[in-house]
């Protein structure tokens, strides 16, 4: 998607193995005295590494937010940096996205839904109006979080879940039901 909008001067990787992407230069570790003069975009889809390398960059850096030209994005909602909404999705009036939240491709958040930081929403996931999702937390594929419904931080909701009813924090939901803590199911 950046590709398709910007220039690209290179992209950092921890792994020395990786030479390009895209065709594009791979320049290695992000040295902790790199000066940027451009901005950045944090292409990682695990939402605590997320976290924790925009805390330790945010200092130093401008970061980009990308939204696809195929996507509906109300001039009555905002959005934080670092964020990306991709191809097909929707955000509608009243909306508020954090900061490095990820919109992934056909999602839909309807009316007056507050997002937090650090969020996923995955491909096709529908929020209805109303929602509140605290930091951190990921909304599986296909999952449908009905009206008013409060999702707490650090969250996991299943792929294909109906969420119908308020989820703690550092809760997995799956299916129509919250999970059992003993199970252990999604850390
Ligand atoms: C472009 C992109 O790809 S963006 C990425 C989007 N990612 C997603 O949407 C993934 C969302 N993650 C999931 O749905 C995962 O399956 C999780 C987090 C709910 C569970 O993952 P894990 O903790 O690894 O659980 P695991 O796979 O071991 O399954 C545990 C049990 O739950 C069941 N289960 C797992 N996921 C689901 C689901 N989404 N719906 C219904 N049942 C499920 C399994 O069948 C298993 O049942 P069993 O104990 O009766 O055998």
């Amino acid at each position: 998607m950046i590709d398709s909008y910007e220039k690209i001067h290179g992209i950092f990787d921890d792994d020395p193995s990786k030479k390009e992407v895209l065709g594009y230069p791979v320049l290695g570790y992000l040295p902790d005295e790199f000066i940027f003069n451009s901005d950045l975009f944090i292409a990682i889809g695990d939402n605590g590494v997320r976290r924790a390398l925009s805390k330790r960059l945010h200092h130093r850096v401008t970061f980009a937010s990308i939204i696809h030209e195929s996507a509906i994005f109300s001039r009555r909602a905002e959005l934080g940096s670092g964020c990306v909404v991709m191809e097909g999705s929707i955000i509608k009036v009243g909306c508020s996205l954090g900061e490095q939240v990820i919109v992934n491709t056909g999602a839909s958040i309807d009316h007056d839904c507050l997002i937090g930081d650090f969020v996923h929403i995955a491909p096709q996931a529908t929020l209805c109006g109303g929602i509140q999702l605290g930091e951190g937390t990921l909304i599986g594929a296909n999952a449908i979080i009905l009206p008013g419904v409060k999702i707490g931080a650090w969250c996991t909701i299943g792929a294909g879940a109906i969420v119908h009813q308020d989820v703690p924090d550092h809760s997995t939901w799956i299916g129509n039901r919250l999970q059992d803590k003993r199970l252990k199911i999604g850390g």
